[in-house]
């Protein structure tokens, strides 16, 4: 025993005396290179390879470094006892709700990826003096070194590290909060030169919560799906990869609880553009620019937003005037050179021309109440690729309501009231929006909630059939009437009736009309 600590006492002597030489006779240029030699002569000796990323390189963040840090926390919540020490770094980003967990400072973990195992260490360091930059750097240097045997550096160094990117960014829109953009402010940037501002978007309005025919919209759901899939798809077939969807219907049938749906069943942000607020194609242009991938570009009341009823005829922006005055220009922006206005033309290249494929994955979706009302431009097929019709409320549509609002399936409620319900349903033609009213109002009891549902849709349905009565009546009467008129002078009646039938059944049909609109 103590022979072995006079051999540890001596071999300390021995060292502490190499290393008083090694200051005394080298300076430390030359101890420098030393130092780096030995380095060499290890590695050269070694069977790892070694890879450095740093938190900052030079005076910019080190993109890798954040997606190595976020790949890790996945696997280090699940494998904790993988780590050397049981203890994990707790971080929470900006805009983020969710908690991601990280290796500690100098702690390691063993990682595997194509059946090739690596070792990851997270080394942080004192900085050393502060180096002079346009922004305080952190006091603590912070890396990732990974080790990789060298026999397998080349076959999975590229892909493990593509891996890792594509993962991170996984994670990184798993766990950050989704955003909605608007751009309120017209044409004018903010101090980061975004032309967009957003909030966190927290619309509850899911696929399940939305009442429509259950065939539709898995129908929907499955065109959506095969979107976000489709990037082999799209570049086969050398398409952007963009979708365009036209909403339109009565006001109330869940147009805009739709694309809140479509936003939260694919995890994409929402923009939406108030087209009021764009002066030019070109702002309009800026703003497409400025928008990200994995997005849905929304356009509501798009027949509201702006007179885009001819190709050829632009609004005049006048000092930011009535929007609705138009003036015909020859030929869209891109040929006229008029740079001042918006038009039809510059919408529909917003949508689908060049400029609509800078950035990937986004969605376009148009919602109008009146679809008649639109240029055929922005319907042809192609340019809003799936046209989808928000109707009345159904019957299968008022299932889901009840089952949302009142908690009841179909086996709850009596079968002669749920029978009820379905005969006068399409009849009453209202609504979800209406019926929700008649359900929140009542939906702390259940069977008053029903009664008064029945009712409402019973008086709605009603009045719907005695309408089309009164019409009904109304036309035939005025027939009659001029049936009459004819036989009491034959000859006028006949000149009419020889000359003018279309007069007759311009005169009846504008009749016709007058009656529909005053119903409505
Ligand atoms: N199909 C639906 N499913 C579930 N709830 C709906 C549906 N339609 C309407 N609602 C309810 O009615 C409210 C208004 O609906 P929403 O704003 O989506 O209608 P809209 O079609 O966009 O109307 P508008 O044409 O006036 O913009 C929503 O908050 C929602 O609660
Ligand atoms: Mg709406």
């Amino acid at each position: 025993m103590t022979e072995l600590w006079t051999t540890v006492a001596s071999l300390m002597g021995v060292w502490a005396f190499s290393q008083t030489l090694l200051l005394a006779v080298f300076p430390p240029e030359l101890r420098f290179a030393l130092i780096k030699l030995f380095q060499r002569l290890f590695n050269c000796c070694s069977s790892y390879c070694y890879y450095d990323i740093t938190e900052i390189e030079g005076v910019n963040t080190n993109e890798l470094y954040n997606a190595v840090q976020l790949y890790l926390s996945s696997s280090a919540s699940s494998s904790c006892s993988a780590t050397s020490s049981n203890r994990l770094s707790l971080t929470r980003g900006l805009n983020s709700s969710a908690i991601t967990f990280g290796l500690s400072h100098n702690d390691r973990l063993t990682d595997v990826f194509n059946g090739v195992s690596v070792v990851w260490e997270h080394i942080v360091t004192p900085r050393q003096s502060q180096t002079f930059s346009w922004r305080p750097l952190p006091e603590e240097k912070r890396g990732f070194t990974l080790r990789i045997n060298k026999r397998d550096k080349s076959y999975i160094l590229e892909s493990y590290l593509n891996f890792i990117n594509e993962k991170a960014n996984e994670i990184r829109r798993k766990n950050q909060d989704r955003l909605l953009y608007t751009n309120s402010r017209g044409g004018s940037l903010d101090s980061r030169g975004q032309p967009w501002e957003s909030v966190p978007f927290k619309h509850p309005s899911t696929f399940e919560t939305l009442a429509m025919d259950p065939v539709k919209k898995a129908e929907i759901m499955s065109d959506l799906r095969d979107f976000a899939d489709g990037q082999a798809f799209y570049t086969r077939t050398g398409r952007a990869w963009k979708r365009g969807y036209l909403l339109y219907g009565p006001p109330g049938t869940g147009k805009s609880s739709m694309i809140a749906a479509m936003a939260n069943f694919l995890r994409y942000d929402i923009y939406d553009l108030e087209l009021t607020e764009v002066q030019t194609n070109l702002e309009l242009r800026k703003l497409l620019m400025k928008t990200s991938s994995k997005s849905i570009i929304v356009i509501e009341d798009i027949d509201c937003s702006i007179n885009l009823t001819n190709r050829k005829e632009t609004t005049t922006t006048t000092g930011g005037g009535d929007r609705n005055s138009s003036t015909f220009v020859d030929g869209d922006i891109e040929t006229s050179g008029t740079n001042n206005s918006i038009t039809l033309s510059g919408l529909l290249n917003f949508t689908d021309g060049l400029w609509s494929c800078c950035g990937s994955e986004r969605i376009f979706v148009f919602t109008t109440n009146h679809i008649e009302k639109l240029d055929p431009a922005l319907l042809r097929s192609g340019r809003m690729d799936m046209h989808v019709f928000m109707s009345h409320c159904s019957f299968p549509s008022l299932k889901i309501l009840l089952k949302n609002y009142l908690g009841c399936t179909p086996d709850d409620v009596e079968t002669s009231v749920l029978q009820r319900l379905e005969e006068v349903t399409d009849a009453a033609e209202m609504t979800p929006a209406d019926i929700s009213e008649v359900l929140i109002k009542n939906r702390r009891d259940n069977k008053k909630a029903l009664r008064e549902l029945l009712e409402a849709l019973r008086v709605r349905a009603e009045k719907n059939r005695s309408g089309l009565q009164r019409l009904g009546a109304d036309v035939e009467e005025m027939a009659e009437e001029e049936e009459k008129r004819a036989l009491e002078s034959p000859k006028e009646g006949g000149d009419a009736a020889a000359g003018g039938g279309c007069v007759e059944e311009e005169g009846g049909k504008e009749l016709e009309d007058n009656i529909i609109m005053g119903l409505i």
